[in-house]
């Protein structure tokens, strides 16, 4: 299992003067490991006559750490600190997105082309036929990201703008992994009705729509509401990205393990957007058993309603043959309640109901957590792959195709690939095209 290097932890770094004498640097590492935190790269700023600047990653748990971290380093002779920069801050400074024009703008010449006089026999072209702004405007290759901030990774009710970081960042991964134009919308409201006026009269600017951390129930009526009425693919991801990865992490561990999917009890802790959409993905796929709990008498029923079972934390934890935890809630599940050969997979952003350390320590077959089994697999490639065939949908059977091809993207003993995997978005997209194409869901020019 790979346990990658400050995994959960604040990335903090240190610039440092150290007394140019062999055994400073080392008694500067060893204060820092002393209190317990890991050390990453370490670079050489600046050559002085008595002392050298380094600059020096280090992985806390918390700020409190990094204070006695810095109270202990005052007492070491020789060395002094000189900056603490938190690197996660330094790097969301200014934002991580931006609006950019792709043709040259040099001289006027560009600008009546680009813009007036000429955009407008663009523009009447486009009123004549209004199919042509799928060829001549970015709409095809914009998608909206829409949030009302009320289940923001993990983080609960925090609210739109306190969730914007979040949207950058799923922008930030459509442009990176497949050149999507991933367009952030904050919506000051819970009010279902509010949101699919406000989604539906913005809609003709987007290619397709993609909901974001909007908490269960109200996501449910949403998203039914919006892909009705709507003629471009819409798709909460919470719900159906987050069932996608998780499907093709089970494909695999079924390959893996000797695992049977349709013979499997499958647990499901915290029957939200993530858990109730991983659970009826699962059932169409042709699982038999889904017994999942939360702590919401609505979401138990809400789980019965598709097909499942509704039981307590105890009777998921030891009924199951795999269990998936999408809570919200850290350090839920509690190494003795760990089945020996379990598949648990603890995905709650930031942290995860048990880590996967803890999971395999306890005699997990199979342990990971929402960073690597994370909608990132999914979304892009299955968005891609429906704005490239003009799909008015995404169905289950573009669902399916995508988990398949993310499966296969795995290396040998891993549940799923990388997110930065070369091929796995492009293998996606294919395979959700085919699967419009099959399932007749394309749009027809007019
Ligand atoms: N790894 C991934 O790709 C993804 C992970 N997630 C994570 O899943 C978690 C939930 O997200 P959403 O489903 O969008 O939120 P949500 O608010 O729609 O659902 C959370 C559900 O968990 C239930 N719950 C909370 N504490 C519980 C407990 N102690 N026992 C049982 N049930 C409990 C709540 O009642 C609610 O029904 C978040 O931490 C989020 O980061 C969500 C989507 C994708
Ligand atoms: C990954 C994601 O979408 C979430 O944790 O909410
Ligand atoms: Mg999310």
């Amino acid at each position: 299992m790979e346990i990658e290097k400050g995994a959960g932890k604040l990335a903090k770094t240190l610039r440092v003067m150290i007394l140019d004498k062999p055994g400073y640097l080392g008694k500067l590492t060893s204060a820092i490991g002393m209190q317990g935190s890991s050390i990453g790269d370490i670079r050489l700023l600046r050559m002085g006559l008595t002392h050298n600047t380094r600059e020096m990653t280090i992985y806390v748990d918390n700020d409190e750490q990094m204070e006695e971290i810095l109270d202990n380093l005052a007492k070491v002779e020789g060395i002094i600190v000189e900056d603490v920069i938190d690197l996660v801050h330094q790097l969301h400074e200014g934002g991580k997105i931006a609006m950019k024009g792709t043709r040259p703008l040099n001289t006027i010449g560009d600008i009546r082309k680009i813009y007036t006089p000429g955009v407008a026999t663009i523009c009447r072209d486009i009123q004549k036929r209004p199919e042509l702004a799928y060829k001549y405007t970015a709409i095809p290759n914009q998608v909206a990201i829409v949030t009302n901030g009320t289940a923001i990774l993990g983080l609960g009710d925090i609210g739109a703008v306190a969730g914007m970081p979040v949207m950058e960042g799923k922008a930030a991964l459509f442009d990176r992994l497949v050149g999507v134009s991933g367009i952030p919308i904050l919506i000051e409201s819970k009010d279902p009705a509010v949101i699919i006026e406000t989604v539906k009269n913005i809609a003709p600017t987007f290619g397709a729509i993609k909901l974001e951390d909007i908490a269960a129930p109200e996501c449910f009526e949403i998203e039914d509401v919006l892909d009705r009425i709507l003629d471009i693919p819409v798709m909460h991801d919470d719900q159906h990205g987050t069932a996608v990865v998780v499907l093709a992490a089970l494909l695999n561990a079924t390959k893996f393990s000797g695992l049977m999917l349709g013979k499997s009890a499958i647990g499901v802790i915290g029957l939200g957007a993530a858990g109730m959409g991983i659970s009826k993905l699962l059932l169409s796929y042709g699982v038999k058993k889904v017994i999942g709990t939360d702590l919401q008498e609505s979401a138990r029923e809400r789980l019965n309603a598709a097909g499942g079972e509704a039981g307590t934390l105890l009777d998921v934890m030891a009924g199951a043959n795999v269990v998936i935890a999408t809570t919200g809630c850290p350090g839920l599940i509690k190494p003795e309640m760990v089945k020996k050969g379990q598949v648990i997979l603890a995905l709650s952003n930031p942290n995860p109901e048990i880590t996967p350390e803890d999971a395999a320590a306890a005699g997990a077959a199979f342990a990971a957590d929402g960073k690597s089994v994370n909608n990132a697999l999914g979304f892009p490639g299955i968005f891609r792959g429906a704005l490239n065939v003009r799909a008015r949908v995404i169905n289950n059977k573009m669902k399916i195709a995508a988990a398949k091809a993310i499966a296969a993207c795995a290396e040998e003993g891993e549940l799923v690939p990388s997110i930065l995997n070369d091929e796995v978005h492009q293998k996606v997209a294919e395979a959700v095209e085919r699967a419009a194409l099959e399932s007749g869901v394309i749009k027809p020019w007019e």
